[in-house]
């Protein structure tokens, strides 16, 4: 049975599309173009073939080719970043970690972002958080993104790993510097980024392995991601390595703060171009009374606010897309999908269906209501954080910080985009505006 369909399979075509040049393909044009995807998708449709990273890839969108994806992982395909990624990240990052032990350490961080933790984590992402706008409230004018990117990078070092690192920006740099070797050609050059990037990887090692051994040293009741690394054991009941331990902490440091960077910077560039919906906002927040901190309970009674924070998601996602590697040969839409070759799930173009999401360009947070609830049409319509058993394990993390960080903005500050920037988003690794988004900023 399975060699016939083999063999049908073999004389299926291969999908419409451009191989490119010999061995770069068009990672060149898939870097430096934003509308890569939508190009090929207009000539071509949902399913396209190209060559990306020195792979055959086959580019698909939407739901039904997400939900093929999601739903033949370990089967039909299996996680397969770029080199340069996989590199950067490590053997044992999650991300790159595959069968069982995947699924055994992702039990074991998921504990991490639990209701449970994630309650003990509102008290400081608050504090954080307004020790943050009353800077930028001090400062009067500033180029956010950078800014977005500290605050982050200090909450995930705090709730995740929990270390003060306020006043490091050379952690933040390092960070970085080596996101910005992420997705490039995988060329050992001094000068190349992927070189650079490599060099800030050992350094980053060298600060997370001091991290790990002071908690070692003053072992702490947390049960935060690292807690809970640290007392884990291995199928043969060993703990788990050192080299693990590293691999492990900096892709929840880098997954932790960088796509929220992007999020966030988003949400505060949207708004500023949506008077009325930020006015929406505001009101919704006027509602819920809050004498002391912000609570869980308030946090709540915000349901506008989610609907504005999912389709910020929507509309720019901050990560682009996921790689996978076919290990079995399979068929998808009446084209062969060939063993060996890469898949890459496209986000961004997923959210712009628009037999899903009614003018999908325009940024409606209303579509998000109970009443209308678009995404619910088809599942896998709306995967900002992915899906199936790789689905992001930070997810509700993330959404609990962008959840504090709007709030506590809406409720005590204003910004306006200082005129004459570029807006334009530069799309990997994760999208961001060309100028860092630069604003005038000020208390209510
Ligand atoms: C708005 C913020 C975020 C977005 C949009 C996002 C998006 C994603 C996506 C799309 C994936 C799946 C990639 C794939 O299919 O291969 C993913 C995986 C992952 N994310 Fe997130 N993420 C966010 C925040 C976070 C946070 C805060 C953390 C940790 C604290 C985190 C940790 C991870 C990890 C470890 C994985 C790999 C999971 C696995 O392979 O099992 N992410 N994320």
């Amino acid at each position: 049975m399975k060699t016939q369909a083999t063999k049908s399979q073999n004389q299926l075509p291969l999908p419409p599309g451009n191989l490119g040049l010999p061995v770069i393909g068009e990672t060149i044009s898939f870097l430096s173009d934003p509308d890569f995807a939508t190009k090929r998708q207009k000539k071509y449709g949902n399913i396209f073939k190209t060559n990306l990273f020195g792979s055959p890839t086959i580019m698909m969108i939407g739901a039904e080719a997400n939900r093929f994806i999601f739903s033949g992982e370990n089967q039909n395909f299996t996680i397969k970043w770029p080199e340069t990624v996989a590199v950067l990240l490590g053997p044992a990052s999650l991300s790159m970690q595959t069968g069982s032990i995947h699924q055994t350490r992702r039990k074991l961080l998921s504990q991490a972002f639990q209701p449970r933790a994630l309650a003990s984590y509102t008290p400081a992402m608050v504090e954080i958080t307004n020790s943050y706008l009353q800077k930028w409230a001090n400062l009067g004018q500033l180029t956010w993104y950078p800014e977005l990117r500290q605050y982050t990078f200090d909450v995930a070092c705090k709730l995740l790993v929990g270390t003060d690192t306020t006043n490091d920006h050379h952690f933040t740099e390092l960070f970085e510097e080596w996101s910005g070797g992420l997705f490039t050609l995988s060329i050992r050059l001094p000068w190349t980024k992927f070189s650079k990037a490599l060099k800030c990887r050992e350094q980053l090692l060298t600060k997370i392995e001091q991290i790990i051994l002071q908690r070692q040293k003053q072992p702490s009741s947390e049960q935060d991601a690292l807690g809970l690394l640290l007392n884990a054991k291995d199928e043969d009941g060993n703990s788990l390595s050192i080299d693990e331990l590293k691999d492990q902490i900096l892709t929840l440091l880098f997954a932790g703060h960088e796509t929220l960077t992007s999020a966030l910077s988003s949400f505060c560039l949207l708004l500023a171009q949506k008077p009325e919906i930020l006015a929406a906002a505001r009101k919704e927040q006027q509602q819920i009374t809050c004498t002391d901190m912000l609570t869980s309970e308030h946090l709540k009674q915000m349901t506008y606010l989610d609907q504005i924070l999912k389709e910020v998601l929507r509309v720019i996602p901050p990560v682009g897309g996921g790689f996978r590697e076919v290990i079995q040969s399979c068929e998808f839409n009446g084209y062969r999908i060939p063993q060996g070759w890469s898949l890459l799930y496209q986000i961004g173009k997923t959210h712009q269906d628009e037999t899903i999401y009614k003018d999908a360009q325009n940024f409606d947070p209303e579509r998000f209501d109970p009443t209308r609830a678009e995404d619910k049409s088809k599942p896998f319509s709306y995967v900002t954080f992915g899906g199936g058993m790789r689905e992001c394990v930070g997810k509700e993390f993330a959404k609990l910080e962008m959840k504090i960080f709007a709030a506590l903005l809406l409720r005590g500050y204003e910004w306006e985009l200082v005129a004459g920037q570029n807006l334009d988003l530069i799309m990997i690794p994760t999208s961001q505006p060309r100028d860092g988004l630069k604003v005038i900023f000020g208390s209510i």
